[in-house]
C-alpha cells in the first residue's frame, strides 16, 4: 500500500552570497494516514526547513512530496500549519481567527450557520468557547496556541503541521496542551508532522519519531517506533520500561551517535 503522506528523497540546498550549503540530502519517509510523527534533530539541522517543504512554503532542490496520491509544491489548506509564535490576527477576536480560516475553506460547500457552527465546534476542542470574543492581546501564550490549534484543525486538513507548538510554553500549559492534542488526536485521527526539541513530549505523543543528523546535509538517522498502548497517561508513564527504552533510545540518537558539535 502506498504512503498517505511520502516525502520522496529530499534535497534542499540555499545559496547566499554564491555559496551553496546542502542542508537536507535524500530525506525520505513513507507516513500512513493518521499517524502521528514527531521529528527530532539538533538546532539547525534542518526539521523546519523540512516541514516548510512539506507545507509547500519552501520548494525542494530535488526530490518532491505527496501527498494523498498527489504532489504538492505549493500552499494549500490541505496542510495546517501551527507555528512556534502563535500567528493570529491580532485586531480579530479570538472567534474571527478562527472563522476567517473555515470561511476561506469551506465558503462555497457550507452555509453562514455551519461555518459559525463549526468554528465554536472547534474552539470548544481546545476549550477556548468561553474565550471567543477576546482578542490575542487579552489572552495568555497558551490560550493563542489553542486558537492556533483550533484554527488548524477547523480546516480539516490531511496533515497538520506543528513547528514547537509547545515550544515558547511554561511547563504545566505545555502538558496541558500536550494532553489536549493527545485527546484530539484520538477522537480526530489527524495525520501529524511535529517538531519537537523535547524528548519527552516525542516519546508521549507520537507513534514514531524521525530522528534527524546534523547538518550540513542532514538526512534521517534513525526512526524509533514508540509502542505504547493509547490513551497514554504521563504519569502512568514516568516508570514503564518501554517508555524508558524509548527515552532512553533517543537520548543516546542525540547525545552520543549525533552530538551537536558547534561549529563557532
Ligand atoms: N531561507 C534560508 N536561506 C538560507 N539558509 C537558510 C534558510 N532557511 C534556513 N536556512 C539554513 O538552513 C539550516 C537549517 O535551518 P532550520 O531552521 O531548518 O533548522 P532547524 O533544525 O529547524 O533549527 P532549530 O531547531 O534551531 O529551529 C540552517 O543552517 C539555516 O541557517
Amino acid at each position: 500500500m502506498s504512503a498517505y503522506l511520502k516525502l520522496d528523497h529530499i534535497d534542499k540546498s540555499f545559496t547566499r552570497g554564491g555559496t551553496v550549503t546542502a542542508v537536507l540530502k535524500d530525506v525520505s519517509l513513507d507516513v500512513a494516514k493518521g499517524e502521528y510523527i514527531s521529528i527530532i534533530g539538533h538546532s539547525g539541522c534542518g526539521k523546519s526547513t523540512l516541514l516548510n517543504i512539506v507545507a509547500g512554503l519552501t520548494t525542494v532542490t530535488a526530490g518532491g512530496v505527496i501527498l494523498d496520491g498527489r504532489e504538492v509544491n505549493s500552499p494549500g489548506p490541505d496542510r495546517a500549519v501551527v507555528f512556534q509564535n502563535h500567528s493570529l490576527l491580532p485586531w480579530l477576536s479570538v472567534y474571527d481567527n478562527v472563522r476567517l480560516a473555515v470561511d476561506k475553506v469551506f465558503s462555497g460547500a457550507r452555509s453562514r450557520a455551519e461555518r459559525h457552527d463549526w468554528t465554536l465546534h472547534n474552539l470548544d476542542l481546545v476549550q477556548m468557547g468561553h474565550a471567543r470574543e477576546q482578542r490575542p492581546s487579552e489572552i495568555s501564550g497558551g490560550m493563542k496556541q489553542r486558537v492556533g490549534i483550533a484554527r488548524a484543525l477547523a480546516m480539516e486538513p490531511k496533515v497538520l503541521l506543528l513547528d514547537e507548538p509547545f515550544g515558547a510554553l511554561d511547563a504545566l500549559t505545555r502538558a496541558h496542551l500536550q494532553d489536549s492534542v493527545m485527546q484530539i488526536h484520538a477522537t480526530l485521527g489527524n495525520t501529524v508532522l511535529m517538531i519537537t526539541h523535547d524528548v519527552d513530549e516525542a516519546v508521549l505523543l507520537s507513534d514514531r519519531i524521525v530522528m534527524m543528523t546534523n547538518g550540513p546535509s542532514a538526512c534521517i538517522g534513525d526512526v524509533l517506533d514508540v509502542p505504547l498502548k493509547r490513551p497514554r497517561r504521563r504519569l502512568d508513564l514516568v516508570a514503564d520500561p518501554a517508555y524508558l527504552a524509548c527515552r532512553e533510545a533517543v537520548l543516546k540518537f542525540l547525545y552520543e551517535r549525533h552530538r551537536f558539535v558547534d561549529a563557532a
